[in-house]
């Protein structure tokens, strides 16, 4: 029997680094929601596998070090794998992260445990498993679910920039940051982006340090309406809160025309229970 997972992007809605460990990884404190774009992993019977269609194929190798085939030894699971990569490689949407997470949850969906320490795949694979609306810490492995979110029409742009995550990190002018703002329950689209003005995402200065057209698409979201713009993750994507969901298709549609990944968006629903 063939079973399909979605992989929903991953979006820092806030971002805080607040310290630095003895290893070198960053404490974190990030408000972490899921889009309703993203990767679909599909399980087959047979050996293990490894097949990548979809737009983004073309972005990565279907190789041991495949984050899916990494995710399926870990489960120690048997399976013919698709992956049909939507979301653009390397981009602060945790698109390796998702996928691993997705063959995890695929996998225990047949009667492998979740692993115990699924970081191992990378310090978002933790809060991707849950695809929940979360506040996330240390450096990931702490996951506390929030109520459920208002509707959020979203944009997501990325312009075509890889930027390597440790670089953003490294880039750093400063790790000893406040936490986020105590969260309250969101009644509405306006409560959370009016919360959200209070916070930040530290890694956006260095990111647009290493990639100044991050400040472009900043601006263009801004400028098309966006009621709040931010980088998500370490960069390049970028996402814009819109009044409603026709604003956010009218300014996906406008700034494709840049030639950057436009998507318009809202949250994705919670993965099937487990
Ligand atoms: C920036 C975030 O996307 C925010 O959600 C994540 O913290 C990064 O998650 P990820 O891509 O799954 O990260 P990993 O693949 O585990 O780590 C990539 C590199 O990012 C840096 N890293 C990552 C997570 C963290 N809390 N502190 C770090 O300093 C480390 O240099 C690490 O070698
Ligand atoms: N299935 C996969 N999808 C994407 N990247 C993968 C996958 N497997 C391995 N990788 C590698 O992982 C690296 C990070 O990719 P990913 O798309 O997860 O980054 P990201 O969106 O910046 O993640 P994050 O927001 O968690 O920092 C890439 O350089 C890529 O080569």
């Amino acid at each position: 029997m063939t079973s399909a997972e979605p992989a929903p992007a991953k979006l820092n809605l806030a971002l805080h680094v607040t310290g630095r460990r003895g290893d070198g990884y960053h404490l974190l404190d990030s408000l972490v929601v899921f889009a309703g774009v993203g990767d679909q992993v599909r399980l087959a019977p047979g050996p293990l596998s490894l097949r990548i269609e979809g737009p983004f194929a073309g972005g990565l190798a279907a190789d041991d070090d495949n984050l899916c085939l990494r995710a399926a030894r870990l489960a120690g699971g048997q399976a013919a794998i698709t992956l049909t990569k939507n979301l653009p490689v390397a981009s602060g949407i945790g698109g390796g992260s998702a996928d691993a997470a997705a063959v995890l949850r695929a996998f225990a969906r047949r009667g492998h445990p979740l692993p115990a320490d699924p970081q191992l795949l990378g310090a978002d694979v933790p809060v991707c498993l849950a695809s929940v609306p979360a506040r996330m810490s240390g450096i990931g492995e702490r996951v506390a679910p929030l109520p459920a979110m208002p509707a959020l029409p979203l944009v997501l742009i990325n312009p075509g920039v890889a930027i390597p995550t440790p670089q953003v990190f490294a880039a750093l002018a400063s790790r000893d940051n406040p936490p986020l703002p105590p969260l309250p329950a969101f009644a509405d689209a306006e409560a959370l982006v009016g919360w959200l003005a209070r916070t930040r995402n530290d890694l956006q200065p260095p990111a647009m340090a290493l990639a100044p057209i991050i400040g472009q698409v900043l601006a263009a979201l801004s400028g098309q309406g966006a009621r709040l713009a931010r980088m998500s993750g370490s960069g390049a994507t970028c996402f814009g809160i819109f009044a409603d969901a026709r604003a956010a298709e009218t300014a996906a549609a406008a700034l494709s025309r840049q030639g950057w990944w436009a998507v318009a968006t809202d949250l994705a629903p919670a993965p099937a229970p487990l």
